[in-house]
């Protein structure tokens, strides 16, 4: 295939892309339009422009291809048309660790800076190492399962007989190359469920009892949920979430996993819920809020591009609103586990903070459970006791 036809390809996706919608949709529907493209053309597209937007705001001053030419240099490990074409002296260098292939860029382009890669540096929370954070976003992320003990060699059998490379992270972990299409590959869909590691990471702080009757407030399809009933398998759940749709998603999951014991209502919880709510008591609390989304960029590295600064706050607003909303109806000296994907301070130290000082909670433990050196998201966990 020419350079040509794949540099007009990427030129006419990337003008098509403005940000609004997650890209996977993006080109999802994108592709659907443009029938014409073929199954190569496709994968190139795909390729390039994700190449592209992992470059964040870096190199913004230099000419669009030559940029996606630094940009696929730096996150693949295999050559393209577009990096021959335009930085054919990098071309023989692509197997080089990635710090030997950023030096090279500097070298190159001495405007290189990583910090624009990720331009919202002076938001991070404190104990994130941006030596290893920055680099990692040229990274694709793993495909993480979780899978039962009692089912882990089946699960890693049937995989690896469809020649997919499984790396094992402990008893009930599975890390996969992304875009695996598991559907195709294990038959069972009760064998596993698709959780981020550092999301599997949060159960540890949830520690529920026998017998618990416990909130996931903000379910969606109910990853959570999902967790803390492999953690407990006798606990009751009031599962909730503003948008209906999510929940019926969630519906066909807990049956999947044999979760029974569940109750399920549509909440917008920036409201006052007193009617339906108020004779209820819990004894634990899972607020895994809506939040930027930042310590998962590197699946959506489009964000690194199109985020907004303001919107931190908006999202500050909406964490503190709903926390404010739903600690009333916890059990004295019972958690509240308050869980983002952002590496902000403002949605994770921050929020802690504003909790600790106006309500009658205590931390107990908090974390950021770093995924930048595991091919991973970040998450953010807190464990706050009502007094
Ligand atoms: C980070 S997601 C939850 C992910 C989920 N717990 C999981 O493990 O898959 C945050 C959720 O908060 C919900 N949400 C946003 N605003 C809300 C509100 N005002 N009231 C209730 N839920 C809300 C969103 O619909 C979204 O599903």
């Amino acid at each position: 295939m020419k350079v040509e036809h794949q540099i007009r390809a990427f030129e006419q996706l990337l003008k098509s892309y403005d940000g609004v919608m997650p890209l996977h949709r993006h080109l999802f529907a994108y592709f659907k339009q443009n029938k014409q493209m073929g199954s190569s053309d496709r994968r190139w597209a795909t390729r390039y422009i994700y190449s592209y937007f992992r470059l964040g705001k870096a190199l913004a001053d230099v000419e669009t291809l030559k940029r996606l030419a630094v940009a696929d240099f730096l996150c693949n490990e295999t050559s393209s048309l577009i990096i021959a074409n335009f930085l054919p002296d990098f071309e023989a260098q692509i197997n080089l660790a990635l710090a030997d292939k950023i030096d090279l860029v500097k070298q190159n382009f001495p405007n290189f800076n990583l910090s624009q890669v990720f331009s919202f540096d002076a938001n991070l929370s404190d104990d994130v190492d941006r030596s290893a954070f920055l680099p990692s976003f040229f990274i694709q992320p793993d495909l993480f399962i979780q899978v039962k003990s009692t089912h882990i060699q089946v699960v890693i059998n049937q995989l690896q007989a469809n020649g997919i490379i499984t790396k094992e992270i402990g008893d009930t972990t599975l890390a996969l190359p992304n875009g695996t299409k598991l559907e195709q590959v294990l038959t069972d869909p009760r064998l596993y469920q698709i959780q981020d590691l550092s999301s599997q990471k949060t159960g540890a702080y949830f520690e529920p009892n026998k017998y618990d009757y416990w909130w996931d407030t903000c379910a969606a399809s109910g990853g959570k949920s999902l967790l803390l009933h492999s953690l407990e398998p006798n606990i009751e759940l009031l599962v909730s979430d503003i948008r209906e749709n999510s929940l019926n998603n969630l519906q066909e999951r807990f049956q999947l996993a044999g979760l029974k014991k569940y109750h399920l209502k549509a909440m917008d919880l920036l409201q006052n819920n007193d009617q339906i709510l108020h004779h209820y008591e819990f004894d634990g609390i899972l607020l895994d809020a809506p939040c930027s989304g930042s310590g998962t960029w590197g699946r959506t590295p489009e964000m690194l591009y199109f985020f907004e600064q303001y919107k931190i706050e908006n999202y500050v607003k909406l964490q503190k609103g709903i926390a404010a909303n739903v600690i009333k109806y916890l059990k004295k000296d019972r958690p509240l586990i308050y869980m983002t994907c952002s590496v902000f301070k403002a949605e994770n130290e921050d929020v802690v903070t504003y909790l600790t000082n106006n309500f009658d909670l205590k931390l107990e433990k908090m974390e950021l459970i770093k995924g930048y050196n595991s091919k991973a998201d970040s998450m953010f966990v807190a464990r706050l006791i009502k007094e």
